[in-house]
């Protein structure tokens, strides 16, 4: 059942903004050692990206339209602001970050904040957002060391393992008597720690230990994904297509010999083409031309493999980021195909609810460039208990998988957080 639709807000309903981007020397190699305790935005990626905190303005959203709620309301924020830019590049200037959980269900909103640090190759910057009636002096940049996270204790989330790995096996069944092709199911643990949660703490770890995902912060959500839902900068859409995964040993001779085999791999082939086909239809319409592999690239990442196809298209037309991640959601890598059969599978057996896990996360400009990730490898702080958070993981099931085998690469994709999380 899907809630009722907010009313479109109109240019009237958003505040006017006074936006100020310049260069700055003095900032910090770790972008995340700016952020404050509270609030903390974050997207950063082998050193480069934004961090911010305070809120300018901000949109909740809910229901079937909450890609165009929230469209229609950047839109109209970023008509009635004044912007001033002395940086010009890809993420100064008035930008918000954003996520959208994986139903229409689950939360999703909008954040501007009053504060950006942002780093792209060697320029820096800071950005200032407040309101025209009271016009925001440049903060003084701070380095803050968080607090570490304390003893922490994992539990099962709604399902244990053995729970899991039953439900995958009656997937499987299903999959085999024609009912769907692919359906990607997912479980969740809690993390309980004995003090609420710095999560600068787990966000620095995942940054340093993931240089190659996109470490981000958003309304609690943080995480390391190594997953780019879509990208658009200067009319050029691409896209990061991952499924069809295999657990790293830690032993390189022995990884490359399982890499071979994950590129070999029917199953993970199959699995993978779903995903990329989802992609590329949903991208299509969009773009004037478009490149989509026709085999994938083994990505390593320090806990897992996975097959990767790099899509790339020029774009045929205005759609924004967001409008372009709104097409995507929910990709084959996600939910599965058929996708309504899959969607709806995945509702009644997984017995919780995701969240914001597995749905778009990123941030976009003024000009509705930007990057939609989906959110993997992540933790949900409890927005009532600082001391919690919930951890999420899931796999792509497809007629030839095992069920053990999938809860042990839930497991494998489990630990950037656990880890994360630890001392
Ligand atoms: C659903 C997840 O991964 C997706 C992305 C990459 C590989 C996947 C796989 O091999 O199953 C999944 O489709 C997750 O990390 O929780």
């Amino acid at each position: 059942m899907s809630l009722p639709d907010p009313v479109h807000p109109g240019a009237e309903a958003v505040p006017h903004l006074v936006v100020r981007s310049h260069p700055v020397e003095g900032v910090a190699k770790h972008l995340l050692d700016h952020l404050p305790a509270d609030g903390a935005l974050a997207w950063v990626r082998r050193g480069d990206g934004q961090v911010g905190w305070g809120v300018a303005a901000r949109l909740d959203v809910a229901g079937s339209n909450r890609f165009a709620t929230a469209q229609e309301w950047w839109r109209a924020l970023t008509a009635a602001a004044v912007v001033r830019d002395d940086v010009g590049v890809p993420g100064s200037g008035l930008v918000c970050f954003g996520s959208f959980g994986f139903t229409d269900q689950d939360p999703a909103g909008l954040v501007v904040p009053e504060v950006i640090v942002g780093r792209r190759g060697r320029t820096t910057w800071v950005t200032t957002i407040s309101p025209a009636s009271s016009l925001a002096a440049p903060p003084e940049l701070t380095v803050n060391d968080p607090a570490p996270v304390g003893e922490i204790a994992f539990a099962d989330g709604a399902r244990s393992g053995t729970e899991w790995s039953a439900i995958v096996a009656d997937a499987v069944e299903r999959i085999t008597s024609g009912e769907v092709d692919k359906v990607v199911l997912a479980r969740d643990l809690v993390a309980q720690s004995d003090q609420p949660i710095d999560l600068r703490w787990p966000l620095k770890r995942l940054a340093s230990a993931y240089p190659n995902c996109w470490t981000f912060s958003v309304d609690g959500l943080i995480g390391a994904t190594p997953e780019l839902l879509v990208r658009r900068e200067k009319g050029l859409i691409t896209s990061r297509v991952l499924a069809g995964t295999i657990r790293r040993t830690g032993d390189d001779a022995h990884d490359l010999a399982l890499a071979a085999s994950l590129a070999r791999s029917s199953k993970d082939l199959e699995e993978h083409e779903f995903a990329v086909r989802s992609v590329a239809e949903a991208l299509e319409p969009h773009c004037k031309s478009m490149n989509v592999p026709e085999t994938p690239f083994v990505l390593h990442l320090p806990n897992v493999m996975h097959l990767a196809s790099d899509v790339a298209g020029v774009a045929a037309n205005g759609a924004s980021a967001l409008g372009l991640a709104a097409a995507l959601h929910p990709s084959a890598a996600v939910c599965g195909t058929p996708t309504s059969v899959a969607r709806d599978l995945i509702a009644e057996v997984e017995g919780m609810s995701r969240g914001r896990f597995s749905g778009p996360v990123g941030w976009m400009d003024a000009s509705g460039d930007g990057e939609w990730c989906i959110a993997l490898r992540c933790g949900q702080a409890d927005p009532d208990d600082p001391t919690r958070m919930r951890l999420f993981a899931g796999a792509g099931i497809v007629a030839g998988s095992d069920p053990d085998a999938e809860l042990a690469e839930t497991n494998a994709k489990l630990v950037p957080m656990r880890d994360a999380l630890g001392i």
